[in-house]
Parts: C-alpha cells; structure tokens; sequence
C-alpha cells in the first residue's frame, strides 16, 4: 500500500463520521473508514440503501433518534442535493466538520454562501475516484487507494477543519491534493468532464453502426467508451454545473476536429496530431504521482481457468519484481485474457526471461 494509504504512516483517527448517501461513492468511503477503524453510520434517503451498505461492511445504519455525538460528516448525495444536505448537517451536528464529495466544487459553494448560513466547518472535497455504475452494490473499500482526492477549502474554514478532511481523505488510502474551488473546476473540466463527453460522444455514435459491424468492436472502443455507460441524470447535473468550463474545452476539441479532418489529405500533419495524442496520454500521471512512461510493459497470456491468475502472481512474486501497475484484456474468440503488468524498466527484461522460462506466453 502507499504511503499515504490507511495502513501506512497512521493518518490522525477520525471520529465518528457519519455519510449522507450510500451510494457508490458513499458506501465505498464507508467501507474504506470501516476498515481504518473508523466509527461509521449510514444514512440514505433511500433506507434500502443504507441497509444494503451496512451489510456489505460499510458501518451502521443511522439512528436520528439516537442523538449520538457525530465528529465528521460526509455528504456523498447527487450534486444537486449536496447544498442542502450540507446545510442540514451543519444544523443537526454543531461538533461536526461537514465535507462533500460532489464532481463541481464552485457551485456548491456559491449556493451555500448565499444562504447566509454559518459555513466553516463546511470543507469542500472531491476523490477523484469513481466509476460508471451506481448504488452501494457497486462500491469497493480499495475504490480511492492510490487515487488523488482533491480538499478545496474556501477563506472561512480553519485549517484545523481542512485537516480533518484531508485525514479522512488519507484514512481512504488517497493522495491529498488541496485547490481552489474555481481551479478544480477548470482542473476537472479538463480531466474529467470533458473525457466522459468523448467517451460519451463515441459510444452515441455507435447508434450509426450496424450489428454485423459491431461484431468487429475490439479492446479499442471498449477503453474509450466505459464510462460512456455512466449514470446520465447525475452527468447532467455535474455537467450542468461546470458548463462555463466545460464549453471552453468543447470549443477547442472543435478546433482541433476540423484540424484533424484537413489533416485527412495531409500525412505529416497527420502524424503530427497523432504524436500530438501520445504525448498527452503519457503526461498523465500513474501511480503515486509517477508517469507511467517510466514503467515497461510485459504482457503474458493467462488461460481462462482456475487458479491461474494466483499462479502467475505466485510466479511473479517469486521474482522479486514490484509490480507498478495492472491491466487485463479478454480476448474475443479464445478463452485466454493477456495481463498487462507494468514494472520498472530495468526489472522487465528479467522478468520477461523468468515468465518464459516458467512456460508462459508472452506477447512481443
Ligand atoms: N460516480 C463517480 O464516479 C463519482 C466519483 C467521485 C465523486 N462523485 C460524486 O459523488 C456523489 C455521489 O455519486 P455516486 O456515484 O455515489 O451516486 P449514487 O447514485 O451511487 O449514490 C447517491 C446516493 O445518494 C442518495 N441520495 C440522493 N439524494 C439524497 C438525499 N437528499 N439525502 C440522502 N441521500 C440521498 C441516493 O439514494 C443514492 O444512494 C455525486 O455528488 C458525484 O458527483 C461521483
Ligand atoms: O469511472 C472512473 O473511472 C472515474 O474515476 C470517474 C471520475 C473521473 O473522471 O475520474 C468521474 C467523475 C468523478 O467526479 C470522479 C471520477
């Protein structure tokens, strides 16, 4: 685990928290905490929910009528109800240091600061996790491990509060990363926002394509098109929310559309948009803030039966190579998948000669 994860340096403890919205997000925090040692009540205002996620490990159901002392409260609801959510919190738990997880940060706060109420023990935050499903059943403990969670203070909190935040952030296993509310906005238009349109803008065009074409659809489209599939009632309330941001990055993919359709009759400005493309998929960073241009891939075929992947880690293992990084592709027509291991280039050459050398497959 990293070194900001909850079983490393030991963030400070939290005290009780309670999350608001036990959905993926609020059911994955809810386990995460839970397995830090975290006190967790549940509350959804969908019961089912809440019970759903205490069953799957995630804390207690909340009991209002318990009038129990709560220290941290997590409002992890669709954007759209977080305002008053928050606001109802700072009411009902005057101990409390109340947090969000809401995809727009400005909005948020605006429409906190024109009611007037007393907001500092408010602390914006956003994990930069998530997923295209919804609903606790979907969550995961290990969803924010290793993943950025952005805290996004505003002139009245103390930074004790912030401190709270950015332990519970810490407690999920996240790397904390502490910005205005208007610069994560651009930040996640960037990032974020305007990616699931793209994804989103491909898969709507695949209503164009016939059956027997789809039939051809490989790994490709299924990378760019995953998140295509997310929840569009809770993308039209973020997208909503951040569309001053979000039309500036649309008008300069416009830009860059037209570009590359003269680039079609032109083969160097061709390569060069699509070098353009290479460049900025590896200026992501990878795994505690490393770029995954520093790691070497070594792609080995694992049957479709049992025990094999625990086999091939075993193999693995037994090398003594850290493994930066992971990813499996399913093949289409054979019953194998290819694992993508990703590790320190000067480990893949052994690595390679070891998986060889244990009978396994290895793709060029
Ligand atoms: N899905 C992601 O990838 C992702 C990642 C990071 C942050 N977020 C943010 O997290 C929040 C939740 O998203 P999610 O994906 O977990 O959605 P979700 O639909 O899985 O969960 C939302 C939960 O909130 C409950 N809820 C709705 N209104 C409520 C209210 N007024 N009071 C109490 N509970 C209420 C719903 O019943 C549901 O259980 C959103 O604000 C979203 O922007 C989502
Ligand atoms: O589906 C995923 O993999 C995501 O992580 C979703 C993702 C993202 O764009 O990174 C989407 C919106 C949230 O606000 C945070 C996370």
């Amino acid at each position: 685990m990293s070194e900001f994860g909850q079983h490393s340096t030991g963030p400070a403890p939290l005290g009780t928290t309670l999350v608001v919205g036990a959905g993926l997000v609020g059911t994955s925090i809810g386990q995460a905490l839970t397995a830090a040692g975290v006190r967790v009540l549940l509350s959804d205002r969908t019961t089912s929910h809440a019970v759903v996620a205490a069953g799957l490990g995630a804390g207690e159901v909340f009991d209002p009528a318990a009038d129990e002392q709560v220290d941290v409260v997590v409002v992890a609801t669709p954007p759209q109800h977080i305002p008053a959510a928050v606001l109802a919190a700072l009411v009902k738990h005057p101990q409390a240091v109340v947090t969000d997880v809401a995809s727009v940060k400005s909005s948020v706060l605006s429409r906190l600061e024109t009611t007037n109420e007393e907001i500092s023990r408010y602390v914006g935050s956003h994990p930069m996790a998530g997923s295209q499903h919804t609903g606790p059943l979907t969550a995961s403990a290990k969803l924010f491990v290793d993943r950025t969670w952005v805290v996004t203070p505003h002139v009245g909190n103390a930074p004790e509060h912030v401190e709270v935040v950015r332990a519970l952030a810490r407690s999920c296993g996240s790397r904390v990363v502490e910005m205005a509310p208007d610069e994560h906005d651009e930040a996640v238009a960037q990032v974020s926002h305007l990616p699931q349109l793209m994804s989103t803008l491909t898969a709507g065009n695949l209503r164009h394509v016939p059956d027997g074409h789809l039939q051809l659809a490989g790994q490709g489209i299924r990378d760019v098109t995953r998140i295509a599939g997310s929840d569009p009632g809770l993308w039209r309330q973020i997208i909503t929310a951040n569309a001053d941001a979000v039309r500036a990055e649309l008008h300069a993919v416009r830009a860059d559309l037209d570009e590359l359709v003269e680039a079609l009759d032109d083969p160097d400005a061709l390569e060069a948009f699509m070098a353009r493309g290479r460049v900025g998929a590896r200026s992501l960073p990878g795994k505690h803030g490393s770029r995954p241009a520093d790691w070497e891939s070594v792609v080995v075929e694992i049957p479709d039966a049992p025990g094999a992947l625990a086999r091939l880690f075993a193999d693995i293992e037994a090398e003594g190579v850290n493994v930066e990084d992971l990813s499996i592709e399913h093949d289409a027509s054979r019953e194998v998948g290819w694992l993508q291991v990703d590790v320190a280039p000067d480990h893949a050459v052994r690595l390679r000669s070891a998986m060889q050398a244990k009978s396994w497959t290895l793709r060029p």
